[in-house]
């Protein structure tokens, strides 16, 4: 998906949706060790864009999705979801922001071992407040990722590739403008591998979700629309 010259300048042309980074800047540590985790980083995500993150370890690529997921507030910069100007919240409202209009998707998984698939998106549902529209309904979304014949298995009865296509579904049941993905084949052999990403990316088209996908396996690229690289914190687009 390409961006005219306007919207790579000036990100706020297109914040009315998805994910936009403006000049974000963030130190962590204190004293002597403090780092730069991220310098100076500009990033549009549109909705309906898979957009995938690489770079070594330490180059900032958590530390990116930490501040997407208004998870942690930059030292200085702009950062809008869905249109939202994150950093303007208040905490109790970036962490309804948190629930109602981001997914997060983990390395392993990440369920709640007492429930079954379905009950993992119910409670989501639940969670996030969400009554009918615009959350998504549960039987129809495990359909989806191709997990409605195992919507009544725990995880522990799962495969690593089912629990994350249930993660995955979990995410985004409250159909939300934002999903962070972070390292979503780690665990994965390599057809699985593929077949979650297949995953991400048709469902970020299908229902125009802006998706940031951090990988360190570079098999799985050609999926995604567009890749960017992480280097001491800064972005290379
Ligand atoms: N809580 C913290 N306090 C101080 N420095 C930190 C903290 N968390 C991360 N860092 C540093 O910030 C930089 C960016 O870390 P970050 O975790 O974002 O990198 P990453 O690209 O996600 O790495 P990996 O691929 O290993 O997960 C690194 O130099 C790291 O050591």
């Amino acid at each position: 998906m390409n961006h005219t010259a306007e919207q790579v300048a000036n990100p706020a042309a297109v914040t009315a949706a998805g994910l936009a980074l403006d000049h974000v800047s963030l130190k962590l540590g204190d004293g002597d060790s403090t780092v730069t985790a991220l310098d100076d980083v500009s990033l549009t995500v549109p909705p309906g864009e898979l957009l995938a993150v690489v770079g070594p370890s330490g180059s900032g690529k958590s530390s990116l999705l930490a501040v997407a997921g208004a998870l942690i507030t930059p030292g200085s910069g702009q950062v809008h979801v869905g249109g939202v100007d994150v950093i303007g919240l208040s905490s109790s409202r970036q962490a309804a922001l948190r629930r109602e209009r981001i997914g997060f998707v983990f390395q392993s998984g990440n369920l709640l071992p007492a429930l079954t698939a379905e009950d993992q998106l119910r409670f989501a549902l639940h969670v996030a407040g969400v009554r009918g529209a615009p959350g998504r309904e549960p039987r129809d979304l495990l359909d989806q990722v191709g997990m409605a014949h195992k919507a009544r298995r725990r995880p522990h009865e799962l495969s690593g590739g089912e629990r994350q296509r249930v993660g995955i579904a979990r995410a985004l049941v409250t159909s939300p403008a934002l999903l962070l993905v972070d390292e979503p084949t780690a665990a994965l052999d390599r057809a699985r591998s593929h077949e979650v990403v297949q995953l991400l990316a048709a469902e970020t088209h299908e229902h125009g979700v802006a998706t940031v996908m951090v990988t360190h396996d570079h098999d799985v690229l050609d999926h995604c629309d567009r890749t960017v690289e992480m280097e001491d914190g800064r972005l290379s687009l």
